[in-house]
């Protein structure tokens, strides 16, 4: 018998690696939050809640009871970092001990400034963790498009039983062992990627557009460097990688509500319009406490922390930016 995925949250990004995992001749039992995201999923083929229009693969079975997760030999948790925490404990007494862990969202959790890592070891202690981060949009993965993440897990032996569970031939996992820089590069990318909607939203140009990615890359660097990560990490595809992506492309539910802001939207407003997750703007607030901590200079994610926390307009943040002493590039 193949070997079983459990994956925990069938927004979009779950829906899709459940499509992933499915392409590579994995079934899965996808957890559902909403019991009607479930009964869709298992009657219609469909989640047309959070990923309209891609029809699901027959191998995949929906649910809402955790219990089903006990008999799947790895896991995959994709439910929005802010939730994480809760998500996981009430999955505790259902994973059998050394069973790899994929976390797959991305942010920082508000109020404990924790990495996902971190809520995964104080919650399910007997994991054994790994980080799945990269550029990828759920309906890109969804409809087989190529693509390739990072899978950074210190344990290597599981790091590749979950390659061969979710890898294809349009889905490229690369094998890593810095799970902090991964997990850094896709929480810091969300915060900038709000920054670069909004230089679009308010006209600013290209080439503000191209400083901000590099400036940003800095920033994000900086932060992961003095956490413990590799350099290196930051410059791959859930670093870099993502930045580029995100930063560059309205479909990126970041950059969307950047570019909202800078047209002069209201955050509130443009919240309430939404139902999937803006994982920025909870973690842009965090990255600032971390980066306190640490004495790390992050002006841009300073700025979209201001922002969306109420205490800057955005034409006063833009302005703060462009007011800033010269200083060096490696500074
Ligand atoms: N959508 C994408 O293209 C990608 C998303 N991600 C990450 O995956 C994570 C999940 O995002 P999406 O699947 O896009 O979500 P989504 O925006 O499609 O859906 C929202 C999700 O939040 C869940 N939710 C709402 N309230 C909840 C609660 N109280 N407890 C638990 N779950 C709750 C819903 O059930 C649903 O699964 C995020 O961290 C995101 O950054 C990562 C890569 C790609
Ligand atoms: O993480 C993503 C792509 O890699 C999705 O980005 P958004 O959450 O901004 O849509």
């Amino acid at each position: 018998m193949s070997a079983r995925l459990g994956i925990i949250g069938a927004g979009a990004w779950g829906t899709a690696l459940a499509q992933a995992a499915a392409r590579a001749g994995t079934p899965s039992i996808l957890w559902a939050f909403e019991p009607e995201v479930a009964k869709a999923i298992n009657e219609t083929r469909e989640n047309p809640a959070f990923l309209k229009g891609v029809t699901l693969d027959a191998s995949i079975h929906a649910t809402n009871d955790a219990a089903d997760l006990s008999a799947c030999d790895a896991w995959l948790v994709v439910t929005p970092a802010q939730h994480m925490r809760a998500s996981l404990e009430a999955f505790g007494g259902h994973l059998k001990p050394g069973t790899p862990v994929a976390l797959c969202s991305k942010g920082i959790e508000r109020g404990t400034l924790k990495l996902m890592s971190d809520v995964l070891a104080e919650t399910l202690p007997s994991a054994i963790p790994a980080v799945l981060s990269g550029p990828s949009f759920a309906a890109d993965v969804a409809r087989g498009l190529p693509t390739a993440v990072t899978l950074a897990c210190t344990d290597a032996g599981a790091g590749e039983k979950l390659i061969k569970m979710i890898g294809s031939a349009s889905f490229r996992p690369y094998l890593a062992d810095d799970l902090i820089g991964a997990e850094i590069g896709g929480s810091v990318k969300n915060v900038l990627a709000i920054a670069a909607g909004i230089v679009e939203g308010r006209g600013l140009g290209k080439s503000a557009h191209a400083a901000l990615i590099a400036r940003g890359f800095a920033e994000m660097t900086r932060l992961a460097v003095a956490l413990g990560a590799q350099r290196e990490t930051l410059t791959g595809l859930c670093g870099l990688g993502d930045l580029v992506l995100t930063c560059s492309s309205p479909q990126s539910r970041n950059m969307s509500c950047g570019l909202a802001l800078g047209r002069g939207e209201a955050l509130a407003d443009i919240m309430a319009a939404r139902n999937s997750v803006t994982e920025g703007v909870a973690t842009a607030p965090a990255v600032m406490e971390l980066a306190a901590r640490h004495g790390i200079d992050m002006p841009i994610c300073e700025a979209v922390a201001a922002i969306v926390g109420g205490r800057a307009s955005v034409d006063d943040a833009i302005n703060a930016l462009l007011s800033r002493p010269f200083t060096s590039e490696g500074a």
